[in-house]
C-alpha cells in the first residue's frame, strides 16, 4: 500500500523531478492530473483536497492559489517548491539539517529552500548559529548556477542561444532569495547576491568569501571547517569535505542527478582569507531531491528512500 502524492506543476522541469523520485520511492505513488485537467481550477482543488500529500511544483501566484484551493478543514499536508512561504507565518523551512528534522516531521506546511540558499545557508547558518561568524557581518554570495534552475523559460532560451557562454544577472540586487537568506541565517542585514549562469543543464556553485582577519571573532578558516564538519556529521544528504588539496572545482555539462550537497572551506596560510564553497544540484537537494527529503521525514519514512545520493 502506497501513499498517494499530488504533485501540482507536475509538467515542469521541478515537477518532473519530483514525479520521477516519487515513481521510485518504495512508499509514495505520484498523482499527476492529465494535460487538460492540469491547470483546470476544479481538478487541481480536488485532488489538493483529497491527497494526504501534495507538492507545489508553481511559479509563486500559482502556489498562493493552490494553498487557497486547500480547504482549512483537509488533512492535506503540503510541500511547497515556490519561493511563495519561505518567511511566511505558519509554514516551516524545509531544511531539516538546520531547521530540525522534528519540525519537519509534524508540519502540516513546509517551504522548500530556493536553491541558491541551500548552498549559502548551509554554510553559513550553523556557523553564525555557533558564534563563529558575526550575525551583524555585510555577507557577499557568487554563485553560478546551471540553467534549469531557471525552470521552462530559462532553458528554452539556453538552447535556443547556444552562444552564451556566461550570464550574469540578478544585477538591480532585489533577487528574490534575499529575504529567505537572511531570515534563517540570522543576520541583521541582507546579503549582497551576485548570481549567474552557465550553459550547462544542472548544477550549481555557492560561494561566500569571507576577509576573516576583519571580522571582530577572526576566526580560523580551519575551525570553520571543523565546526561544519561535526554539525554535519550525521547528515546522510550534506556533507563537508576535508581535503582542502584541490586546485579547482567543475560543474559538468552532463552532470547527473544528484540530492547531496558537498561543502568546502579554503583558507589561505595566514588565516585571513576564507572561501566557503557549496556544490550541488539545483534540481536536487535545490529542489527536488530536498521536497522528497521533506516529504519522508513528514510521512515517518527513511530520510532518504528514493533520493539519489
Ligand atoms: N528549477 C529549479 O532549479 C528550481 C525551481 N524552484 C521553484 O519551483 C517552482 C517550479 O519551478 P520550475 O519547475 O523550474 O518551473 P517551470 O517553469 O519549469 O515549471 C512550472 C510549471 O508550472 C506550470 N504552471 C504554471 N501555472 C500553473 C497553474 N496556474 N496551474 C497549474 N500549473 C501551472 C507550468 O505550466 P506550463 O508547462 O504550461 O508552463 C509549468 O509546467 C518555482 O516556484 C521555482 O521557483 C525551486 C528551486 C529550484
Ligand atoms: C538560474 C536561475 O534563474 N535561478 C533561479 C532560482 C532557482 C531557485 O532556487 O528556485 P526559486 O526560484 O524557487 O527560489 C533565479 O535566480 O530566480
Amino acid at each position: 500500500m502506497t501513499t498517494p502524492v499530488f504533485v501540482d506543476g507536475a509538467a515542469g522541469t521541478t515537477g518532473l523531478e519530483i514525479v520521477a523520485r516519487l515513481e521510485a520511492h518504495p512508499k509514495f505513488e505520484p498523482l499527476v492530473l492529465d494535460e487538460a485537467h492540469r491547470k483546470d481550477l476544479k481538478a487541481r482543488r480536488e485532488a489538493l483536497n483529497d491527497t494526504p500529500f501534495a507538492v507545489l511544483c508553481l511559479p509563486d501566484d500559482a502556489a498562493r492559489e493552490a494553498v487557497a484551493l486547500v480547504d482549512p478543514a483537509s488533512n492535506t499536508r503540503i510541500v511547497d517548491a515556490s519561493s511563495a512561504h519561505r518567511v511566511a507565518d505558519g509554514w516551516t523551512y524545509g531544511f531539516p539539517e538546520i531547521v530540525g528534522r522534528d519540525r519537519i516531521a509534524q508540519a502540516a506546511r513546509v517551504s522548500n529552500p530556493g536553491c541558491y540558499p541551500t548552498g549559502f545557508l548551509g554554510l553559513v547558518a550553523p556557523l553564525v548559529r555557533a558564534g563563529l561568524l558575526p550575525a551583524d557581518w555585510p555577507y557577499t554570495i557568487n554563485a553560478v548556477s546551471g540553467y534549469s534552475g531557471g525552470g521552462k523559460a530559462l532553458i528554452e532560451r539556453f538552447e535556443k542561444e547556444p552562444d552564451i557562454a556566461f550570464r550574469a544577472y540578478g544585477l538591480t540586487l532585489d533577487h528574490k532569495h534575499l529575504p529567505e537568506m537572511q531570515v534563517h541565517a540570522g543576520l541583521e542585514h541582507s546579503v549582497l547576491f551576485a548570481p549567474s549562469v552557465v550553459p550547462a543543464f544542472r548544477g550549481m556553485l555557492v560561494e561566500v568569501p569571507l576577509h576573516l582577519g576583519a571580522m571582530p571573532t577572526e576566526p580560523h578558516a580551519d575551525a570553520l571547517r571543523e565546526a561544519l564538519a561535526e554539525f554535519y556529521e550525521s547528515s546522510p544528504v550534506v556533507n563537508l569535505d576535508r581535503n582542502t588539496a584541490v586546485s579547482e572545482l567543475l560543474l559538468q555539462r552532463d552532470a547527473k542527478p544528484d540530492d547531496t550537497m558537498t561543502l568546502r572551506v579554503f583558507g589561505n596560510e595566514g588565516g585571513w582569507n576564507a572561501r566557503l564553497i557549496a556544490v550541488l544540484d539545483n534540481l536536487g537537494k535545490g529542489a527536488s531531491g530536498a521536497a522528497i527529503q521533506n516529504l519522508n521525514l513528514m510521512a515517518g519514512f527513511a530520510e532518504t528512500a528514493s533520493l539519489r545520493l
